[in-house]
């Protein structure tokens, strides 16, 4: 691999008698992770069915190393089934630093392709609002495709310049993550395409709008909440200087300790202004630990507004017939109620509302909650995001089939297997592990799983 002469330079300058280990790590191959879904399966219990040879990754629970040569856990059907997400080993550790609770308003600021969001949606089970924004309208599918994938039902996903949140959601959240675009040092062994885009202008340029984002950030944390500010790159410039600027502009912020700094090392005050605070942030290096590499600082604010009063703001309404054809579809399909959901129409796509949501008027929304499905002209087509979302016994009739059954191939093929069932929709998984939808009548199992999904 060719690494930036300038790159070079300055890491040995920063590094001095640590660079030639930093040097020798981009020889070793990239640790690879998986972590755990929590909204689909315990660990203890995914570890007894996982096929593949798993370590632990020390600062997550529910983080492995997997053996790439042997395994490809990313094409597996547990993988389609959502037990698991493919992740850098260090990338797990912002939102375990972040360390979300049930109950709770989050927010993922920069959360394409939705490693952490989905992350931070397993710690809070279900249960509190996350808000999932996304600058790059790009982006945004793989970040939907992954929560959906992940089962995640209390998520909103924005496609808004950080801004342009800001005034919307004064002193809102409690936990605020900031995982920032930045020049990717970290990714240069992954991703040579990185390691071409990189100069020492691009990483100032990058600290400036590392700077913008946090400040947008500050106003809607509340006091007493916590931000982590994340990086996937080395280079102090954006890392230990951005947090010094940033503490600077904004005293009502101070930097705590991060839970698990055991496993890290810690900042360089040196690299920045002094401030001794600093080594109070983390630094993951691939010379230290088996991982890319991030930087992590959990800060606390001390003081500022409170936020909106926990209300929930007005979204478009619903029409009479849409809440007929849910009820109807419920009725004859699932095992629940619907009557205290909060839900959306946008066009005709109806969506379940998480609690405490304010007014998201005039913000660019790509979901305003769980899409439950399409309103036809008399009948609601349930969405595949909905069946993500369900256990077997939400709904009336789950057809289970084993890993080496080769009908569960056929069905993610897409295609129509013979079956002898009750008529109606049906939520067919792997196991007790929903895939997708299908339909009996006739003797057959009419596929439904989404075409742009299908297995070759
Ligand atoms: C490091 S990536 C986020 C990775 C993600 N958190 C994950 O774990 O999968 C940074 C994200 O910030 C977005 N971004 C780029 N410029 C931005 C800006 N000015 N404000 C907010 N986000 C921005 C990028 O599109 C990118 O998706």
């Amino acid at each position: 691999m060719h690494l930036p002469t300038d790159y070079l330079e300055q890491m040995k300058t920063w590094l001095q008698h640590e660079f030639p280990a930093f040097l020798a790590s981009y020889e070793k191959v990239p640790a690879r992770g998986l972590r755990v879904n929590r909204l689909k399966i315990d660990t203890e219990a995914f570890l007894q069915r996982s096929p593949f040879d798993l370590s632990p990754i020390p600062w997550c629970p529910e983080g492995f190393y997997y053996d790439h040569e042997q395994d490809r856990p990313g094409k597996h059907v547990y993988h389609a089934a959502g037990l698991y997400y493919i992740q850098d080993p260090s990338a797990m550790a912002p939102a375990e630093v972040l360390d979300p609770q049930p109950g709770e308003r989050v927010l993922d600021l920069c959360a394409a392709p939705g490693g952490k969001t989905t992350q931070i949606a397993a710690k809070m089970q279900g249960k509190g609002l996350l808000v999932a924004n996304e600058i790059s309208p790009q982006r945004i599918k793989a970040l939907v495709e992954n929560l959906e994938r992940c089962g995640v039902t209390n998520a909103v996903v924005l496609n808004e310049r950080p801004e342009r949140l800001t005034e919307r959601f004064v002193g809102f959240f409690d936990r605020i993550l900031i995982d920032a675009p930045c020049s990717g040092e970290g990714m240069f062994r992954k991703d040579p395409e990185v390691c071409e885009r990189w100069s020492v202008r691009a990483t100032h340029l990058c600290a400036d709008v590392q700077l913008e984002i946090l400040s947008a950030a500050a106003p809607m944390l509340r006091p007493g909440g916590v931000l982590v500010y994340s990086t996937c790159t080395f280079n102090p410039v954006e890392n230990e200087q951005v947090i010094a600027r940033f503490l600077s502009d904004h005293p009502e912020f101070t930097l705590i300790p991060v839970p698990q700094a055991s496993h890290y090392q810690p900042g360089r005050p040196e690299w920045a202004n002094g401030c001794d605070s600093l080594r109070l942030a983390s630094r993951l290096w691939p010379h230290h630990l088996r991982g890319e590499g991030h930087f992590v600082a959990l800060m606390e604010k001390t003081d500022g507004p409170e936020g909106t009063k926990r209300r929930p703001g007005k979204m478009p309404p619903v029409s009479a017939d849409a809440v007929k054809q849910l009820r109807t579809f419920i009725h004859e399909t699932l095992t629940c109620q619907c009557d205290d959901w909060l839900l959306t129409m946008y066009g005709d796509h109806l969506y379940r509302v998480p609690d405490e949501l304010p007014s998201l008027k005039g913000l660019k929304v790509e979901r305003p909650g769980l899409h439950l499905g399409q309103v036809k002209r008399n009948r609601l087509e349930p969405s595949h995001t909905w069946a993500m979302a369900l256990k077997p016994d939400d709904v009336q009739r789950y057809v289970s089939f084993e890993v080496d059954d080769p009908r569960l191939y056929q069905y993610l093929q897409g295609e129509t297997i013979p079956f002898d069932g009750d008529k109606g929709w049906t939520l067919v998984g792997v196991e007790r592990f929903p895939l997708g939808w299908a339909k009996v009548s006739g003797g057959m199992l009419k596929n439904h799983y989404p075409k742009w999904l299908r297995w070759d």
